[in-house]
């Protein structure tokens, strides 16, 4: 008895403060009780974005690069031949990418590697056009010029560029990109392909010593390439021992086929990896090597050097840096697949939100039909999608400013920073785009599943975004990794990335951030403050970093750092996801803040907020569990993400017309601007 009421004494006492507490949040919001009955009406909300104007919205996402994509679109409207049907076998396509290609650099004069030396950030939106059209064309154009081109300009030394860089350019030597074994993909250092020194000749000897180092996945190999750059361990003959010493993984240039008959070369095999769920365009090969001889001056040497006695030098002054130096110097794929996968998820909101608001089933009785975007279900589908394409838009496009500042100036901090970001976007832009395509489709009932209207293609292309260039669960833990490195040596105070900066005040600060105040603070004006939202994400990001440190330091000493990292590997995945919300979330305050046209900023901010807000909410478990968002600012979070979805979808035409994909590059007739359904039933021949 005596206990119970003690505890209801407690109980009274604990109701008297959240009274109190409820008038002081209500008083500071100006609400008179709780903060939900300031929702804003469907009328306000309506008008609120009605002077939003297109085109000063594309013209700040376009920046300077809008008349590149425009003759991209331009090359394509002009050559309809061109254009990939929507049923096409594995031979017509791998055909028609080449072609498509070629007329791109032959006759649309485009020089894509020069672009990628001189200015990356136009190779990149150059890039993210060509994608509109088939990323088939896009992936076999990164093969040829991202990862054969920029193997070679980037890991070869002056005279491999002058040698190869106009042929290359011209298509006069297409070639392929062969870092993956049977046997070994995500673990490049496993490779076991031989590079061999034969001192009395001054020439390597490539062989692909057992059936798992087969070179695998090899795009431009089955059909194309002339050439490869083949990673290959280098061995060197020993003055201590019979047994060659292993140097470790080099980048060699390896003629593959004949510059004059296209025969495939004396010692090289080559077969077809066949027939793939997407990308069909693009044609992956295997390849094995015979003592294939190749002169001392295709070792790729600027990390790494062969004399012609034999004698090795580096500038760098281990194995494992020179390794690490190597692949740092290839981020420039993955830079391009964030970039790439932002293109996809913006088209296919684009037919998703255009077909929604055209698409109508069921009204109030009595009354007519009402679109499928008014549903709040749709709404929440679609509208947090379209916030995150212009979320990752700003991410993506600072990242390949960043990319475009380490090419300039190779800057060690910028190189460590964009190779840790590149990692980061890749993995959770392309993942949030995978799921979105599933999405779209459901989102598009019956109709989106006709090939014409793309999904279906977008999806099967696209989903290898998550594996190549990395895949995404181990690029996540580069993150994590990076992430936990900065912690322990640099938190003391030494210079951290710019990227993470944020996190050292935020380490200083996380442990005091739970004061019962902020935990319940609900009103609209402050879920949609930057310094809440920045805040909140950042503080989920430190409590991870610290709470990993120790959950490793912990079970190090009893299982070894291998076993210990991967009994904290989910943890460490959410870490490392956690930080790449932060990046992402920063940029997009910093963009909009940016934005010079009124209608456009605030129509950017409320687009932040919805972004910001459903990532806390998808998060909610990780933020109540520590305490740092009480139940009734939860539930407050959840109401503002409805009505923002319900506000974004006001001005959703609007916001996919600002990405500027003209209709003859979207293709999908459910998600023209006008007459979709006149041109969906012409597809059939009605
Ligand atoms: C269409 C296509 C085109 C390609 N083009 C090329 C090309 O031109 N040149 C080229 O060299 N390569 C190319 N690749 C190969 C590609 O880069 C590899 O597939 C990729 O690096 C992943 O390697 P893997 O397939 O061996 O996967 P694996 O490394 O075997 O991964 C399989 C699974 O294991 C998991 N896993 C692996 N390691 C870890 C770990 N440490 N922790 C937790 N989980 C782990 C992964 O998350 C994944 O789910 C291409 C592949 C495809 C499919």
């Amino acid at each position: 008895m005596e206990s119970g009421r003690a505890s209801a004494g407690a109980m009274e006492a604990a109701l008297n403060r959240l009274q109190k507490l409820a008038l002081h949040l209500g008083s500071e919001a100006g609400f008179e009780s709780s903060p939900l009955s300031a929702e804003p009406t469907a009328a306000r909300l309506s008008e609120k974005h009605s002077q939003l104007r297109v085109e000063k919205l594309q013209a700040f996402l376009a920046g300077s690069y809008k008349v590149d994509k425009e003759r991209i679109y331009a090359f394509f409207q002009n050559h309809p031949e061109l254009q990939t049907p929507v049923e096409i076998s594995k031979v017509e396509h791998r055909e028609l990418a080449y072609k498509q290609m070629k007329a791109l650099v032959q006759e649309g004069g485009l020089k894509p590697l020069t672009l990628l030396m001189t200015d990356p950030a136009k190779y990149y939106n150059v890039f993210e056009a060509i994608g509109t059209v088939d990323l088939s064309l896009s992936i076999k154009m990164g093969v040829q010029y991202s990862l054969w081109g920029g193997s070679v300009v980037n890991l070869g030394t002056q005279k491999h560029k002058d040698k190869y860089a106009v042929a290359i350019e011209t298509l006069e030597a297409p070639g392929c990109f062969a870092m993956t074994e049977l046997h070994h993909g995500s673990n490049v250092q496993g490779v076991q392909t031989t590079a061999t020194y034969d001192i009395a000749r001054q020439e390597f000897v490539i062989n692909t010593p057992n059936e798992g180092a087969t070179k695998w996945w090899i795009g431009n190999a089955a059909c194309h390439g002339k050439f490869a750059t083949v990673f290959a361990r280098l061995k060197l003959p020993s003055a201590k021992s019979h047994i060659d010493e292993d140097m470790g993984v080099h980048a060699f240039i390896v003629p593959i086929r004949s510059l004059e008959d296209h025969k495939v070369l004396p010692g090289v095999e080559i077969r077809d990896c066949g027939y793939k769920v997407g990308l069909n365009g693009v044609d992956n090969g295997a390849l094995r090597f015979r003592n294939v001889r190749i002169p001392r001056e295709n070792l790729l040497n600027r990390f790494g050097d062969v004399a012609p006695d034999g004698t090795y030098s580096s500038p760098l002054p281990s194995a494992s840096k020179r390794f690490a130096a190597t692949l740092g110097e290839l981020v420039g794929g993955r830079v391009g697949l964030a970039y790439g996968s932002v293109a996809v998820l913006k088209a296919a909101s684009t037919i998703a939100i255009r077909y929604s608001s055209v698409r109508q089933q069921f009204g109030p009785p009595g009354e007519p039909e009402i679109a499928i975007l008014d549903y709040q279900s749709q709404q929440l589908k679609l509208m947090p999608m379209l916030a995150s394409s212009y979320a990752f838009y700003f991410a993506a496009d600072y990242l390949v400013k960043r990319y475009a500042e380490m090419k300039m100036t190779h800057d060690e901090a910028i190189v460590a920073d964009v190779h840790a970001l590149s990692a980061g976007l890749k993995a959770h832009i392309t993942a949030y785009t995978a799921k979105s395509l599933s999405v779209c489709r459901e989102a598009c009932g019956g109709h989106g599943y006709a090939a014409v209207n793309r999904f279906g293609a977008l999806r099967n292309d696209h989903d290898i975004f998550l594996t190549f260039e990395g895949d995404n669960t181990v690029l996540l833990q580069q993150v994590a990794a990076d992430l936990l490195k900065q912690y322990k040596e640099k938190f003391s105070g030494g210079a951290l990335a710019v990227t993470w900066l944020y996190l050292r005040q935020q380490m200083a600060t996380y442990t005091s951030q739970t004061n019962p105040v902020a935990t319940h603070r609900g009103s609209a004006e402050h879920l949609r403050d930057p310094t809440f939202q920045l805040n909140a994400f950042r503080y989920r990001t430190a409590t991870l970093l610290h709470t990993a440190a120790l959950r490793l330091r912990k079970h190090s000493a009893r299982l070894g750092s291998f076993q210990a990292w991967n009994r904290c590997l989910n943890h460490l995945l959410t870490l490392a996801e956690s930080h790449i919300e932060s990046v992402i979330l920063a940029k997009f305050v910093e963009s909009y803040k940016r934005c010079q046209d009124p209608e456009a900023r605030s129509a950017l901010k409320t687009l932040c907020d919805l972004y910001a807000l459903e990532r806390i909410w998808k998060n909610i478990g990780s933020f109540r569990n520590e305490d740092y968002v009480a139940p009734s600012k939860a539930k407050a979070i959840q109401r503002q993400v409805e009505l923002l979805c319900y506000e974004v979808r006001g001005m959703s035409g609007q916001l996919v017309d600002a990405f500027g994909i003209p209709d003859s590059m979207l293709r999908a007739p459910i998600g023209l601007k006008t007459g979709q359904y006149a041109e969906y039933s012409s597809m059939i021949g009605w």
